[in-house]
């Protein structure tokens, strides 16, 4: 692997999925950072490896759509480029993927898949992880801007995840319901966790975790605002990712949450 530190211009970063929301803010924000350069801007119709290469980049950052993730994330690690992954739609079988290629590879490269970069929306996920197995009821809200392409968000299925596992591992049953009909009202469930997604205009990144039990209620919201509030989680991975070879999945482990 290349040493990042030893080019003088700092990290030289590519970005997948240049031209998009989160893309074009990340293209900006590895710009304005005084440690790092700003190497390619890649889109959906560039070769990838042969700009990884031609760059000379040392981590990729992908925000690129669920449908692609995936392959990009192979094709950095097949050049030896670390990368640090923001886009959503990956699962247990994606991820397991892409550990068995690390191994195969043998490189060095390091791999970060962060559901959430945003301070709030890390530390929502932990705290809600801490509070679970006190009550008896849990649910998630996600909310989001209309243009986004799945549903439940990235996020509310991480944050899903850390609840159930906490759950389990307290010996907590499943939250109490007696529905008999109209399911589909009730969300979808991940992990055993009711998770409603909302799509409304004006919004950008948003999540509420409420936890019930009797007499009394836990909310933990968090909202992103502007998608610069991705930017410093973002930053981070950028800068941490070569010394964390191997796969890393949320940013709670390059922040000592988890
Ligand atoms: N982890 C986090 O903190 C966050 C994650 N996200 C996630 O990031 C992803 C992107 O979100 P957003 O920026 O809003 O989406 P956009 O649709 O605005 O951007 C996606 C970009 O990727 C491009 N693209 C499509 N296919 C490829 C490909 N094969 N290779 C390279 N680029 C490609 C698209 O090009 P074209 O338009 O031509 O198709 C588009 O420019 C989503 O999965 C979203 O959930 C978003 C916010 C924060
Ligand atoms: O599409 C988005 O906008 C976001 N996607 C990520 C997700 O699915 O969790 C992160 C954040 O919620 C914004």
């Amino acid at each position: 692997m290349k040493e990042p530190q030893t080019d003088p211009a700092g990290i030289r970063v590519a970005v997948i999925g240049a031209r998009g929301r989160m893309g074009s803010t990340v293209c900006k924000a590895v710009a304005d950072a005084p440690d790092m350069a700003l190497v390619a801007e890649i889109d959906q119709h560039d070769d990838l490896a042969r700009t990884l290469r031609d760059s000379r980049a040392d981590v990729a950052v992908d925000f690129s759509v669920p449908s692609a993730t995936e392959a990009n994330v192979m094709t950095a690690i097949d050049a030896g480029v670390h990368i640090v992954v923001g886009a959503t739609g990956w699962d247990d079988d994606s991820l397991g993927r892409v550990a068995a290629r690390l191994r195969e590879a043998a490189n060095g490269a390091g791999v970060l898949v962060a559901p959430n970069f945003s301070l709030s929306a890390v530390l929502t996920m932990t705290f809600a992880a801490k509070a679970a197995r006190y009550f008896e009821s849990v649910e998630i809200i996600e909310l989001h801007h209309p243009a986004k392409v799945d549903a439940p968000s990235g996020t509310a299925k991480h944050t899903a995840a850390a609840i159930a596992r906490a759950r389990r591992d307290a010996g907590r049953g499943p939250s109490p319901d007696a529905t008999e009909s109209g399911f589909e009202a009730r969300g979808a469930v991940v992990d055993g966790v009711h998770v409603h997604a909302v799509r409304l205009r004006g919004l950008v990144a948003h999540e509420e975790v409420l936890l019930g039990n009797p007499g009394e209620q836990l909310v933990i919201r968090q909202d992103s605002f502007e998608r610069t509030s991705f930017m410093p989680g973002v930053l981070l991975g950028i800068r941490q990712i070569a010394s964390r070879p191997g796969l890393t999945v949320g940013l709670e482990h390059f922040l000592d949450l988890a």
